[in-house]
């Protein structure tokens, strides 16, 4: 319901989330033949790159998520060329939503269903409540496989952030429709966010050590969150600015160009020196930095950007968030969702990882939080 009263608010003349009576869809704006279609589709088009059986030693990739980005690019620079209206997907955004949520809810089903047969060590912690809507909505199995297929691997990546997108592209088409050339606003939007997927899908193998992948069960809130609440919720920026051109100065836009600049270093360089720190710690760029030793082995890193603030990569992401906001200007709420919706999700799962890593490193934990007592925002939090 939220991403559907969300997409119907962006495509409202006010925009406002708080407009009474709110925006209702008409039946008719729910529902296009061609959804299914194309939702269907691409998922078809993802399993062509399909992702091999994952253990946290070894893993296949054949080939990566990235070059699926660039096959699904050519694909549409194609099509665009054959002069294939992508602008409509302005108008299929309802109808599309719709199939995303459904397709989400029928293989969550399956999903449940299947957690049946696996065997005990294939279940999640959380999971497994012996509430049926509870475990449902967490998800019972850890990482459901169709043979080799790792199905939460697949999803948590590869269709929802490309679908972005694709969806971010179609409104920068409709504006180019309705306007004859995409605004600032637009093109800022649409290049931040190719460029925040583009990392995701080149780091792919970085999501085996999250903690979706090792800890969290594969149920309805993760198939959702995948597949339908990033691609159309993390395109309301762009979706917004088809109805309500924004003005920017090019002060402006430079000034957010280097607010996204810097959020995506502090992101890129904390991700990367955390997962080289966990692959090798002998390597020549991680090698020097402060550590200070846990019970179970393993090191913590006390210096260089995890000697900042305790979640280094989740602050550089904040400050990207507030980046594809702000082309979008101050007159409305509705482009700042996903900056205030991800600091919300983002602090809420500081606090779970906090949880785990002081389960897992006692005593060790509570040092490295006297070394950094920050956890996001340096002097603020
Ligand atoms: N756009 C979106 O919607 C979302 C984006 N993200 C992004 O995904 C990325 C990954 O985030 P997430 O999976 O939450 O967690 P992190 O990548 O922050 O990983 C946390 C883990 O890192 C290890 N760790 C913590 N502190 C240290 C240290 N000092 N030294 C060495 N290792 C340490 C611990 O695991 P261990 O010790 O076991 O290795 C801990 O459990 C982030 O950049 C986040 O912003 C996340 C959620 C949603
Ligand atoms: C409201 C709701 C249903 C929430 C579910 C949460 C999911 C939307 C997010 C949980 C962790 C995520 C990650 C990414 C996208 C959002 C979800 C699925 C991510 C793929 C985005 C790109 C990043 O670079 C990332 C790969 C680090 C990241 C991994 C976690």
């Amino acid at each position: 319901m939220t991403v559907l009263f969300l997409i119907c608010v962006s495509q409202s003349p006010e925009a406002s989330v708080l407009q009474w009576p709110p925006p209702l869809p008409t039946t008719a704006r729910l529902w296009d033949l061609l959804a299914p279609v194309l939702v269907l589709g691409w998922i078809a088009v993802h399993l062509i790159s399909p992702v091999r059986a994952i253990t946290f030693t070894s893993v296949c990739f054949s080939p990566s998520g990235f070059h699926g980005l660039c096959i699904s690019g050519v694909l549409l620079m194609m099509l665009l060329g054959l002069g294939a209206p992508l602008g409509y997907l302005f108008e299929l955004l309802l109808p599309l939503a719709v199939c995303a949520i459904a397709l989400s809810f029928l293989f969550s089903v399956y999903l449940y269903m299947r957690s049946f047969w696996a065997p005990p060590d294939a279940l999640a912690l959380g999971g497994n409540t012996g509430s049926p809507l509870y475990d449902f909505f967490i998800g019972r199995e850890l990482n459901p496989r169709i043979g080799n297929f790792d199905l939460k691997y697949f999803c948590e990546l590869r269709p929802g952030l490309s679908g972005w997108v694709v969806i971010n592209l179609g409104m920068l088409m409709r504006e180019v429709e309705i306007r004859g050339s995409p605004s600032l606003s637009m093109i800022l939007v649409n290049s931040f966010q190719l460029l925040y997927v583009a990392d995701a899908l080149w780091n792919e193998e970085a999501i085996l050590t999250t903690m979706d992948i090792v800890h969290d069960g594969f149920g309805f809130m993760l198939v959702f969150g995948d597949l339908a609440w990033v691609p159309f919720t993390y395109s309301l920026q762009a979706a917004f600015l088809v109805m309500h051109p924004q003005a920017l100065s090019v002060l402006g836009a430079a000034i957010i160009v280097a607010l996204n600049g810097i959020g995506y270093y502090i992101f890129r360089k904390s991700n990367s020196q955390k997962n080289q720190f966990r692959q090798d710690p002998t390597h020549s760029s991680v090698a020097r930095l402060e550590t200070i030793g846990t019970a179970t082995g393993k090191r913590l890193l006390v210096s260089g950007w995890w000697g900042l603030v305790r979640h280094p990569n989740y602050l550089g992401d904040l400050l990207m968030a507030l980046a594809w906001s702000l082309p979008c200007g101050f007159s409305h709420l509705l482009p700042y969702f996903y900056v205030i919706y991800f600091t919300v999700l983002l602090i809420h799962r500081e606090a779970r990882d906090e949880r785990q890593c002081r389960a897992k490193y006692g005593l060790a934990w509570d040092t490295y939080c006297q070394h950094v007592p920050y956890r996001i925002f340096p002097y603020i939090y």
